[in-house]
């Protein structure tokens, strides 16, 4: 892992405005990542962590603080910083390979030829395991291959940087370990780092180097950050016995239900 930060957030704020006034969603968030990290955030539902994805994103801007991308402001989205939705988010005109397509295309179509841009496409598909659907269309194939193919599309455009929100989330519990599995091997292999956002305290722990724990909202900030010194790659079956595991695990636990216990809605 390098030690140079990619992202670097300094007292950031967001406030929205609403009908029924103004609402103040994250105060004085502070968060660095450096590159080839996997940070996940969890908190309870509600607190904030998509806002604070979507600030990295790009896709919106804090009314308050500094969010930097390698050394320079965050100012809007770029292919640089990969996104992949809970909803997967695909064009449900086009096939599996066209969603893949279209992304390479708007990256690297003014630098290469349709050959490169067909033999990119092929590979991101091949990553995720989609190379026999691709011809398939997103309402032919089940939620976790929709999900994949999200994955596929964001991997495809080669960002350093891979947002993740609950990209998970939706799915069955096996196709979801899959899923965090092969993440696991893609993002190995590919050296990206990711910020992911997640409910789930078992895939935070599998999954992270840093756990970051959100405070509950309204002007939800960073509450404590816990690091996962478990060696890689990891194995979820053998971690389900391993000591540190669990006592992370308890750790995340504690902070949720009994530093941040839900308010009742
Ligand atoms: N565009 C917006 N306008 C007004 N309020 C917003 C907007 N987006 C988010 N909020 C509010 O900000 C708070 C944080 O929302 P956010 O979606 O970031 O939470 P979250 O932690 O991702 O929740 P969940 O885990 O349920 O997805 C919520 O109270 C939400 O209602």
């Amino acid at each position: 892992m390098g030690s140079a930060k990619i992202i670097d957030i300094s007292h950031a704020e967001m406030v929205f405005d609403t009908k029924k006034g103004s609402f103040h969603a994250l105060a004085d968030v502070n968060l660095s990542v450096e590159q080839g990290e996997f940070v996940t955030l969890i908190g309870h539902s509600g607190c904030g962590k998509s806002t604070l994805l979507n600030l990295i994103a790009g896709l919106t801007r804090a009314t308050g603080g500094v969010l930097l991308y390698g050394g320079r402001e965050i100012a809007g989205p770029s292919p640089e910083r990969g996104v992949v939705f809970q909803n997967h988010s695909l064009l449900p005109w086009l096939s599996c390979y066209e969603n893949v397509y279209l992304a390479v295309e708007r990256v690297f179509g003014a630098r290469e030829g349709k050959g490169k841009l067909r033999e990119r496409t092929q590979a991101a598909l091949a990553m995720v395991g989609l190379s026999a659907a691709s011809a398939k269309r997103p309402h032919e194939i089940s939620g976790g291959m929709k999900q994949r193919v999200g994955i596929a599309r964001a991997l495809s455009m080669e960002p350093r940087v891979l947002l993740l929100d609950e990209p998970f989330g939706a799915l069955d519990a096996l196709t979801r370990a899959h899923l965090q599995d092969e993440l696991l091997r893609i993002v190995a292999e590919t050296g990206s780092t990711v910020v992911m956002v997640t409910h789930d305290v078992d895939e935070a722990v599998l999954l992270s180097d840093r756990i970051v724990m959100m405070s509950n909202g309204p002007a939800a900030t960073i509450g404590q950050i816990l690091q996962v010194r478990l060696a890689r790659p990891r194995d979820r079956l053998a971690l389900a016995q391993d000591a540190l595991y669990m006592d992370y695990r308890a750790s995340v636990l504690e902070f949720l239900y009994q530093r941040q216990p839900r308010r009742a809605a």
